[in-house]
């Protein structure tokens, strides 16, 4: 029932964005923020949607950047994070960043006035008690560890992760398929694969020997303090498997075994670098075993030598650190509801996305279907082809869930970006007279203006028109 409050724990980034978006439908909100009480190995302050880092929300480009789109449909929809931001923007080029003391004032001062939210400062501790009802759980990469042991148990061992191993994810249009080819280890078909599931880069030994050596002398960013845990089997750091001895990684992430070179057959590749379909669509590659710690002009730098990678665009670098998040495509449903608990909702960093505009847009979507659902309409997520859409779409399914060592886990966490969205044929003409770069170009502006389009017709097709920004 609409009467009925909703319960938001976690009041940073998502957790004032639903809170938001939930009064401003009318809809009564109770959110619990523990700082106040006690605070994380992050925040500074007790302000609400604290930005613990940058002060950046990245690139405003609505036309050729995709977190500028994100950013134009969540103006459209009324985001109070945008709003703030703009309000206290400094100057950045043609990035949107902030006085971060002003923004974060800015959102706590309208969600205390708002007559229709209550602010309570308290650690959660266990899941939240029936008579909650519905429940938006927002408490972000640091989730305090009683609350993300409660959380474990509801959803088993696997299902909960607290480290990000990030290895670097590439556009697969700006892989060479010249050097580069597909095929699985021993040509090996898994359950929906085809024997040609990965993209192998193939090095000879002078190649190898070389990269391995770029790895070692490569600018690393240093552990901090807060994340100090030791490293676990499973997801060193290459540049550390690296160090261990200059056949390691040839015998681990970039064996070549039963693999040959499509291009070459009669010569036996001495390393092979194999790059795995990330995406549904198939625009997205990550690269296998790279969780890194490189700096990222160095990364950059580094992977560019690999066969096959020279000209690659990274959707984004490796990175390791301290990350509470679900495995989101198996827990979730298409309206962010833990399926075995459908009271329970998930928003912001916790469900898989990455960056602060990511987590207050999946905090925007989370406030707006409980708003629905508490109103007792149907709620229809927004579609693939916007920015909020496609990064739903990355949380709640549209990966591939298992790989052919025998279905681990790799769904990681992301930013918005281009790869996520469905495809965009450039206007025939235009398509024609544009080469490289300024092909690329036409096709991103395409897509943004597709996305802004659709989402426009989301939000007015919405039953009873959810709040939009002031027109
Ligand atoms: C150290 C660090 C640096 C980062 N730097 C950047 C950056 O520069 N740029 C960028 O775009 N992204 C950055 N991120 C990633 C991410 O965008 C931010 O963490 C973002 O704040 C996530 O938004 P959120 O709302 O999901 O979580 P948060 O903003 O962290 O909000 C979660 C809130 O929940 C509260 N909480 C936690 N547990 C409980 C509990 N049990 N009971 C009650 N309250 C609880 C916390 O106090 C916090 O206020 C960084 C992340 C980390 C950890």
């Amino acid at each position: 029932m609409a009467n009925d409050p909703i319960h938001i724990v976690g009041g940073g980034l998502a957790g004032s964005e639903a809170a938001w978006q939930l009064a401003e439908c009318g809809v009564p909100v109770i959110l619990h923020e523990m700082r106040g009480r006690r605070g994380t190995d992050a925040h500074k302050t007790d302000d609400l949607a604290e930005l613990v880092c940058s002060n950046s929300f990245r690139s405003d480009d609505a036309e050729t950047n995709a977190v500028g789109v994100l950013h134009a449909e969540m103006r459209l929809a009324g985001s109070l994070i945008m709003r703030c931001a703009d309000a206290h923007q400094v100057p950045a080029g043609g990035a949107l960043a902030v006085d971060r003391e002003g923004f974060a004032q800015a959102v706590t001062a309208a969600l205390a006035a708002h007559p229709l939210v209550t602010v309570v400062r308290e650690e959660i501790g266990t899941l939240p008690p029936a008579e909650w009802g519905s429940t938006i759980i927002a408490t972000g990469p640091l989730t305090a560890e009683r609350l993300a042991e409660a959380i474990r148990a509801e959803t088993g061992a696997d299902a909960l992760a607290f480290f990000d191993a990030i290895a670097p994810i590439v556009h697969f249009d700006t892989i060479d398929m010249n050097t580069a080819w597909f095929q699985s280890r021993y040509d090996k078909v898994g359950p929906g694969g085809t024997g040609k599931d990965y993209i192998n880069c193939p090095m000879d030994r002078e190649q190898y020997e070389a990269f391995v050596a770029a790895l070692v002398a490569g600018d690393k960013t240093e552990f901090r303090e807060w994340e100090g845990t030791p490293y676990f089997d499973g997801c060193l750091p290459i540049e550390v498997m690296a160090e261990r001895g200059p056949e390691t990684l040839r015998h681990g992430p970039m064996k070549p075994m039963g693999l040959t070179n499509a291009h070459n057959p009669t010569v036996k590749a001495y390393a092979v670098v194999q790059l795995r379909q990330d995406n549904a669509l198939g625009t997205l590659y990550n690269m296998v075993g790279f969780q890194t710690k490189l700096k990222y002009a160095d990364q950059v730098r580094v992977f560019r030598t690999i066969p096959g990678l020279e000209n690659a665009e990274f959707a984004r670098l490796g990175g390791l650190h301290r990350n509470t998040y679900l495995n989101s495509p198996t827990l979730l449903d298409g309206t962010l509801r833990l399926k075995q608990r459908p009271s329970l909702r998930f928003a912001g960093q916790i469900t898989g996305c990455e960056g602060y505009v990511e987590s207050a847009s999946v905090g925007l979507m989370a406030g707006r279907f409980a708003a629905a659902e508490a109103r007792g309409q149907v709620v229809a997520p927004p579609p693939q082809t916007t920015a909020m859409g496609a990064l739903l779409a990355h949380i709640t399914g549209g990966h591939l869930a298992s790989d052919e060592e025998g279905g681990k886990r790799s769904f990681q966490p992301m930013n918005v970006n281009f790869g996520l969205f469905p495809p965009v044929e450039v206007p025939r003409e235009e398509g024609k007279r544009l080469r490289g770069k300024e092909k690329t170009i036409a096709k991103k502006r395409a897509m943004a203006r597709r996305a802004l389009a659709d989402f426009s017709a989301w939000l007015g097709a919405e039953p009873d028109r959810l709040p939009v920004a002031a027109e």
